[in-house]
């Protein structure tokens, strides 16, 4: 009796940062937009609380406590007064530490997982906020789509798309920390007034209209000058993607990942290859969005027909 759900990475389309606030965090101005590169996360019954992950990134995922889909399946589990013995497994194809949510991911695939297979009857709005406390990220990776985040990034609003966008990510042979590159934000905007944080609005009439080249002429990341500073090389990658036709080139969130606009998937797997042969990156995928949310896939029959086990 096992349980399956998948989840979405995400891109940044507008991420502007203000100034650091007394809690450490910033407040964002945060547009994400969630591209079809998933995580699976299986939760199956178990003597004790164990993490797995496989993929070709897995040696790099935490299986212990810290893992975001242990903690995940805790806080849902001392919500409800329940035992959080669980096996979760993680089929993870996000890049780590990549800047889209790869972790986050699995947080909010776990606690989607565990609420179907302990039939907890949590509210969406009681999701969200465990989500809210597991990380900034972690309520868009459950929610999907597009969607304005403001506060930490946590407050959502979802947000109307006219049209799918076609991407290309270049992965970096090298990960970066994210509280490392807002730390570098801080160390660049020193004695610098840091205005709020608003989200642009052709930005997101671009999203509304599904047109990719307003969307192009909109995006931006208030971390990129803080993630190229912390990573050099990324600034060759961009510029390989640009120079292979992409509409636009930016640094996914906190980077490393770098993330290409194009016109249509034929355009995506055009840069794709040129990025490829660039030699300036890892590995490169091309992913759409919006894609949706985290969705179970997989459940027991019992639960897909209503009746009792
Ligand atoms: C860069 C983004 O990925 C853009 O979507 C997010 O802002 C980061 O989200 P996340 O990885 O879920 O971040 P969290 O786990 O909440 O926080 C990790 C660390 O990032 C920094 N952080 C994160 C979010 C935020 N609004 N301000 C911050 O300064 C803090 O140093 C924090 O300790
Ligand atoms: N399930 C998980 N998968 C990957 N990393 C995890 C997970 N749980 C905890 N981590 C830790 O979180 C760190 C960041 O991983 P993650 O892949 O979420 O980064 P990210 O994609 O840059 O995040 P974000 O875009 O939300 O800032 C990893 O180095 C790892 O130590």
């Amino acid at each position: 009796m096992s349980v399956t759900v998948r989840v979405p990475a995400k891109v940044n389309v507008q991420l502007a940062v203000g100034a650091a606030r007394p809690d450490g965090f910033h407040d964002l101005a945060n547009v994400f937009l969630a591209v079809g590169l998933y995580d699976e996360v299986t939760v199956t019954p178990a003597d004790e609380l164990r993490v797995t992950c496989t993929g070709p990134d897995a040696a790099q995922v935490p299986l212990d406590g810290t893992n975001l889909a242990a903690r995940a399946a805790v806080a849902l589990a001392a919500r409800y007064g329940r035992d959080p013995a669980v096996h979760i497994h993680i089929a993870k194809d996000i890049p780590v530490a990549g800047g889209m949510a790869g972790g986050s991911a699995d947080g909010a695939g776990a606690l989607v997982a565990c609420d179907a297979l302990w039939g907890t009857g949590a509210s969406r709005a009681e999701l969200l906020d465990i989500c809210a406390e597991l990380g900034s990220d972690v309520p868009f990776s459950l929610v999907g789509g597009a969607a304005l985040g403001i506060g930490r990034g946590e407050k959502l609003t979802v947000l109307e798309t006219g049209g799918t966008f076609s991407w290309v990510f270049a992965m970096a042979e090298r990960g970066l920390s994210t509280p490392a590159v807002f730390r570098e934000f801080d160390r660049l905007g020193e004695g610098t007034d840091i205005p709020e944080p608003v989200a642009s609005q052709p930005l997101l009439d671009a999203l509304a209209k599904g047109d990719p080249d307003a969307l192009a002429a909109a995006v931006s990341n208030d971390l990129e000058p803080a993630a190229l500073s912390l990573f050099p090389e990324l600034a060759d990658t961009l510029a390989a993607g640009r120079t292979a036709g992409a509409l636009a080139a930016l640094v996914s969130g906190s980077g490393p990942t770098t993330a290409f606009l194009v016109r249509d998937p034929g355009s995506a797997a055009k840069v794709a290859a040129a990025l490829t042969a660039s030699g300036t990156c890892r590995t490169v995928r091309t992913a759409a969005g919006p894609a949706a949310g985290a969705t179970v896939i997989d459940r027991p029959s019992h639960e897909v027909h209503g009746t009792p086990a």
